[in-house]
């Protein structure tokens, strides 16, 4: 691309960093997790929730189980202001639940802050201002000693606000465009700040330096915080938060690495909404925990119905493919995958059900809330028997022979090749039903009996076109019979009768299913299935539905 000179800039690397982060190889727990769904995710809608939709959203961040939730911007509009009061004043907020309001560093709206915080039993007073070289020289035209003094102003400023407010307050000040910031100069901007508040063990700080916007690989990003961590002041009386942003794509990395490198607390929000191409998506960090066996202390167990919630409030969409909650992360169309998907699947059934290693799925999608049945398994020209006898099996509990299973593949990918479409299970069951079960033409099965069982001698009743007929055949055994005499009143031969059959439950009946292979002289394979109360008269029924095949596709092409 001819304009990639004008990109070339440096990324504030610390001046030393000693990597430690890089040998652990996971978090051992989950971080403390700040939701700001309702400030950043909020501002970045097309219409922001009004009233009534952030009490809605509020309700299922608690059910989740946020313990910190940035409620919004109470300086920013009525509707901001009039939710924090409500909240307040109708006591919404849970006892363990903390709410956290963000303010500029700006008198006025400093003061605004906290006539809407009156009365608020824990909140946490998130104070702003940007310190990068872009937003010094662009937007404020500042000195980085002005920088400074106007986060040390406001800090001051929240000190008086707070002694004076009835409530209980915390303080957090966050660099914005952290990202952008020479490190030393992030460093001392905070450690002013800290100078102020002087946080102690009772009364902690929390430091958030976000990913304003993310600018460079996670290692970068951890690098920095790794540095923070080591060089702030009052460090052990300080909470180090993050707050990655995507611009990259690479927020959950940003928010891991960040982690491993030192930080206690990450914001975000749920599915990434957020500016510009999100905040760190929380789902995400929390189930990758979790598919670590750790136990992320939020609660995604109903994921569709929070995507729902979700979808209805911010008027955003969980795509296909997001990890975790898009539709079809879970899905395999492609052959190979399905077939390994079903396998393992059985695997764990009968040798490890307590554990998950299903290959190609991360976490076990029940739960989450999602069904396997529709859920794993999809069908189109991509998929393969493995697949499409698993679907079979799962919705309709038909069990085929694996050569069957292959037989029946080809034929199903070819119809949705055909048809350019995916294939649902009830559209596979009806050509299953339409190609192999009891099919009665050109020969119907009527009845048989028995006249010797020495050698299972057995009269069959069938009619082809208009003509109904006994013919007589003797065997091994009674399907043997009846095969043999076919075989002659038909002028066919084939040999290898591969049999199964197993119980079919549909609804409150039991029904006996059954499915024959005959090999043709050339070798090709002919399959029928029969479904019967009756386990022999079932075994019939798939015997005539093979031979129907044979005969048909014979006739087709001759
Ligand atoms: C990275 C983030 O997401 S930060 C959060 C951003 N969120 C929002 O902005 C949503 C809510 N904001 C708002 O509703 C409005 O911006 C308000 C009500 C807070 C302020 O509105 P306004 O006063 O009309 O103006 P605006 O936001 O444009 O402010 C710009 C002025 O504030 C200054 N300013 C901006 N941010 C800060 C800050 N954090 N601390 C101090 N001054 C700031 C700018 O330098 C500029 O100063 P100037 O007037 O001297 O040029
Ligand atoms: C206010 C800060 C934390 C912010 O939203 C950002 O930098 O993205």
């Amino acid at each position: 691309m001819k304009n990639v000179e004008k990109y070339a800039r440096g990324y504030f690397m610390p001046p030393e960093t000693s990597l430690k982060w890089t040998q652990k190889e996971y978090m051992t727990e989950a971080p403390t997790w700040c939701s700001v769904d309702l400030r950043d995710g909020n501002q970045a809608l097309i219409v922001p929730m009004n009233l009534e939709e952030k009490l809605e959203y509020f309700r299922m961040l608690v059910e989740i189980g946020f313990k910190e939730i940035e409620v919004g911007f109470p300086a920013a509009s009525e509707t901001e202001f009039v939710f924090l009061r409500t909240l307040i004043e109708q006591e919404l907020i849970p006892d363990d639940v903390t709410i956290q309001v963000l303010t500029q560093s700006r008198e006025h709206i400093i003061r605004k802050t906290f006539e809407a915080l009156k009365g608020a039993k824990k909140a946490v007073v998130h104070l702003y201002n940007s310190t990068s070289v872009a937003q010094r020289e662009q937007v404020f035209r500042k000195s980085k000693q002005e920088i400074i003094d106007i986060a040390v102003e406001g800090a001051k400023l929240l000190q008086r606000c707070a002694e004076e407010t009835e409530g209980n307050f915390q303080f957090q000040y966050s660099p914005e465009s952290f990202t952008g910031t020479e490190i030393d100069f992030a460093l001392e901007v905070c450690n002013s700040v800290l100078g102020v508040w002087r946080p102690t063990a009772d009364n902690p700080v929390i430091i958030n330096l976000p990913a304003t916007v993310s600018m460079s690989m996670p290692h970068v990003y951890a690098s920095q915080i790794e540095y923070m961590s080591e060089h702030l002041n009052f460090r052990e009386h300080v909470i180090l938060s993050l707050h990655p942003h995507n611009d990259r794509g690479t927020g959950v990395a940003d928010a891991e690495l960040g982690v491993l490198a030192g930080a206690q607390r990450v914001e975000g929000t749920l599915f990434g909404n957020g500016e510009r191409t999100g905040n760190v998506d929380i789902v995400t960090l929390a189930l990758n925990l979790y598919s670590h066996g750790i136990d992320p202390k939020l609660n995604f167990e109903n994921i569709p119905a929070i995507i729902s919630v979700y979808e209805r409030l911010t008027k955003m969409r969980v795509s296909e493919r997001h990890p975790y909650g898009g539709e079809l992360v879970f899905t395999a169309f492609s052959g190979s995958h399905q077939d390994a998907i079903a396998k393992g699947m059985k695997w764990r059934e009968e040798k490890a059900p307590g554990t998950w290693s299903v290959p190609y799925l991360l976490i076990d999608p029940k739960d989450i809330g999602r069904e396997y049945e529709g859920d794993i398994i999809r069908i189109n020209s991509q998929s393969g028997k493995g697949g499409i006898g698993y679907v079979l099996q799962l919705k309709y509990g038909l069990d085929l022979p694996a050569k069957m299973r292959e037989n029946f593949g080809y034929f199903v990918k070819n119809v949705s090749d055909h048809r350019q479409k995916e294939l649902m299970p009830d559209e596979i069951y009806d050509i299953f039903q339409k190609e192999y079960v009891n099919i009665q033409t050109p020969v119907e099965f009527i009845k048989y009996r028995s006249t010797d069982h020495e050698d299972f001698q057995t009269i069959v009743t069938i009619r082809t076109g208009n003509e109904v007929k006994e013919i007589e055949g003797a065997g091994n055994g009674r399907l043997d019979a009846i095969s043999n005499a076919l075989q002659t009143s038909l002028s066919i031969s084939y040999t290898d009768l591969i049999y199964k059959e197993h119980a079919l439950e549909t609804g409150s009946k039991s029904q006996a299913v059954s499915y024959i292979g005959i090999t043709a002289s050339d070798g090709s394979l002919y399959w029928g299935c029969g479904i019967d109360v009756d386990i022999m008269i079932s075994s019939v029924k798939a015997l005539f539905s093979a031979v129907n095949q044979f005969i048909r596709i014979k006739n087709s092409s001759s």
